[in-house]
């Protein structure tokens, strides 16, 4: 179809013109042997290569109300990269599919492409492609594969947890979490209308544009870290799979939680944030286990620690791990 003077709408254009116009904004520079516009990138990564996906679906992950198209690059690409560091590995580049309707408009997936390409030259990954595709009314998507390396450091596992490992995290607890209760309650309501502008900006931050410690995961692989996860589904959830992988139980100190738990009382009641604190998703800190022989490095806070056992223990009692899961009817059930 030929473009119309002012592409308004991505049908206003062809493949190819779209493309076009998102590659320029996601230039990375010449890092690899072939970037987009061929079959496939060929990329030049020295050693084992550390390879995680993760989507965000319209509806599901975000809302148009709540969210800007820059708001959804940082989140996509920190969720991921958050998992490449969780490895203990450096992101080196990423790959994004965009699935929108026709009716999507030209400037919000330029907008969205602009801020990916930021986040790249952030972190010094390369965007090497990607893939485009119509998608049915309503429906949205923005898939991104990330590829890390390990630079001589071996990968950490959710497996190798120990009786007597210190339970240690990098970065915050729950903050993600209050945005997401906050603007929930600010579009409650059978037609989602509300005010999210009265919510202070400042507590909706974390949920729009999560940030992940990163470097801090080959950190933690070089300081002797026995296992690691990425806090994407809730603390007690994501503690209780290096526990299950591992065979065995971790222990969490609600004291050591004091100032996240502080951080949300601003914000919401007691308990609303004390759920939020243990089991908020979309966090996307580090959860690391540290070996009594190795210092925890500093950035890091102890939160516990590795017990014999199964399951999850707060402040010495058994709790569920609730959190987040995607089939579930409702959040942790
Ligand atoms: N469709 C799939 N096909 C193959 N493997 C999958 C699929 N979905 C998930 N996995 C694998 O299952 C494991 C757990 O996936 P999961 O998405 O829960 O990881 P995660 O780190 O918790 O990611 P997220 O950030 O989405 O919470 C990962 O190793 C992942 O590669
Ligand atoms: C509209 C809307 N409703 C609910 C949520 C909350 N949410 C979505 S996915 C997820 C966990 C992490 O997922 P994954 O494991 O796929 O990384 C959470 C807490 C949201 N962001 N937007
Ligand atoms: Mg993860």
């Amino acid at each position: 179809m030929p473009a119309s003077p002012q592409p308004r709408i991505v049908s206003d254009l062809t493949e190819s013109q779209l493309l076009d116009r998102l590659l320029p904004l996601m230039d990375t520079g010449p890092a690899e042997r072939v970037g987009p516009g061929d079959d496939a990138a060929v990329l030049d990564l020295a050693g084992p290569v550390v390879a995680t996906t993760d989507v965000v679906v319209r509806g599901v992950d975000w809302r148009e109300d709540w969210s800007e198209p820059e708001d959804l690059a940082v989140k996509v690409v920190t969720q991921n990269l958050a998992d490449i560091a969780a490895m203990g590995a450096r992101p080196r580049s990423l790959l994004l599919t965009l699935t929108m309707e026709p009716t999507t408009e030209v400037e919000w997936v330029l907008r969205l492409a602009a801020q990916l390409g930021q986040e790249c030259r952030r972190y010094g990954v390369s965007a090497a492609g990607g893939d485009l595709s119509g998608a049915p009314p309503g429906f949205a998507s923005i898939g991104v594969t990330a590829l890390g390396v390990l630079d001589g450091v071996s990968p950490v596992l959710r497996s190798g947890a120990r009786t007597g490992d210190r339970v240690a995290v990098a970065g915050s607890l729950g903050r993600s979490a209050v945005g997401l209760s906050l603007l929930l309650a600010a579009t409650a309501g059978s037609r989602g209308v509300g005010d999210v502008a009265a919510v202070p900006r400042e507590a909706l931050a974390h949920h729009r544009r999560p940030s992940s410690p990163l470097s801090q995961g080959p950190i933690a692989a070089r300081a002797g870290a026995s296992a690691m996860i990425d806090i994407s589904d809730g603390l007690l959830r994501d503690a209780g799979r290096i526990g299950r992988a591992s065979g065995v139980a971790v222990s969490i100190d609600s004291a050591a939680l004091a100032p996240d738990l502080n951080w949300a009382e601003r914000y919401l009641s007691r308990e609303e944030a004390r759920a939020c604190v243990l089991t908020g998703g979309e966090e996307h800190s580090l959860l690391a286990c540290f070996p009594a022989t190795v210092e925890v490095p500093p950035w890091w806070r102890v939160i516990g620690e590795v017990v014999a056992g199964e399951g999850l223990l707060l402040d010495g009692r058994a709790v569920p791990a609730g959190g987040w899961d995607h089939f579930a009817d409702r959040p942790g059930a």
